[in-house]
């Protein structure tokens, strides 16, 4: 199957509200789809096995979220079929961005698709949450106000919007910044009906701003011209624009040794309808 999407979030907002006994943290949180990407290609193999062609520079081809997708996917419905998957990778990793977990949602979704598994949405979301948190929203495949560790969703009604996206060029360690002593994790609880930019924050992005500057610099250059915040647990930090003429102006400003993007908000995700 060719060239099949896995597309970026922002949280347009993260609220720690407490902590599970297995250290896992609970979140509340908006996250929103947005059109940059990372893009895959799956080719069906008749073996059953699952082999990554190329390269991820860090990444061993077992521990690669896309290979563990799609060996998770056989293991659970007895597939006897295998896949060759090529990635190529666009997003920053380590950026908040949610690459990996998109990667892996692509790939659970086309594989099932391919594969004829039948698994339908929330199966998905299921086998999806083994890989990591951010995996489920992406399968769910629209905005959603988060709750639980961002398993438990539901569906957000916003506007179309234009971001602009800059990552500062420093990888963020998710498991560093949660484990952080200083992390404020009794944030409390809102409502769906509260959420708004103006009353929420990032809960991570004080720990990230003292442990990485760079990120804290992102966030005060792109501040000058909008409202300014970090996605998930870093390091890419973001913020609305007028619409795409300003977000365009904005990224052709942005300092050289960053990289911006103007990205535009999807109503759904690019492989929404593969899924029952
Ligand atoms: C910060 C977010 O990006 C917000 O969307 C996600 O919650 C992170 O999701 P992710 O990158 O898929 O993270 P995972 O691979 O599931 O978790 C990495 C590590 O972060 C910590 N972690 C993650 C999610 C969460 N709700 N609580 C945590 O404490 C755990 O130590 C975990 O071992
Ligand atoms: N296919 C993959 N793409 C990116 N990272 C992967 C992949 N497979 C495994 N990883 C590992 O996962 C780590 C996190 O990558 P990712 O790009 O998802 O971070 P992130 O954007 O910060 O995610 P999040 O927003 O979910 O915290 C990487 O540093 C890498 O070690």
């Amino acid at each position: 199957m060719t060239d099949c999407p896995a597309p970026a979030k922002l949280n347009l907002f993260l609220h720690v509200v407490g902590r599970r006994p297995d250290g896992y943290h609970l979140l509340q949180s908006a996250f929103r789809l947005i059109d940059l990407g990372d893009r895959l290609h799956f080719g069906t193999r008749a073996d059953g096995l699952v082999h990554r062609l190329g390269s991820l520079p860090g990444v061993a081809a077992d521990d690669d979220l896309v290979v563990r997708a799609a060996r998770l996917l056989q293991a659970r419905t007895g597939c006897a079929l295998g896949a060759d998957i090529t990635l190529d990778k666009r997003l920053p990793m380590g950026g908040g961005l949610g690459g990996g977990s998109s990667d892996a949602a692509t790939t659970l979704i086309a594989l099932n698709h391919l594969w004829q598994t039948g698994l339908d949405r929330t199966a998905l979301q299921e086998i999806g949450l083994a890989l990591g948190a951010d995996v489920p929203f992406f399968i769910y495949g629209r905005d959603a106000f988060a709750e639980g560790v961002g398993e438990q969703l539901r569906p957000l009604e916003l506007p179309p919007a234009w971001y602009v996206v800059v990552s500062p060029g420093v990888a963020v360690s998710t498991p560093e910044i949660f484990s952080a002593r200083e992390l404020t994790r009794n944030t409390e609880p809102i409502t769906i009906a509260a959420f708004a930019a103006s009353t929420t924050r990032n809960d991570l992005q004080p720990v990230a701003c003292n442990r990485y500057p760079e990120v804290a610099a992102a966030i005060d250059w792109l501040a000058q011209f909008a409202p300014s915040r970090m996605t998930g647990s870093g390091a890419c930090v973001f913020a609305q624009a007028a619409g795409e003429d300003e977000a365009k102006r904005i990224v052709s400003d942005c300092p050289a040794r960053w990289r911006a993007w103007a990205a535009r908000s999807l109503a759904r995700h690019p492989l929404f309808e593969l899924v029952d």
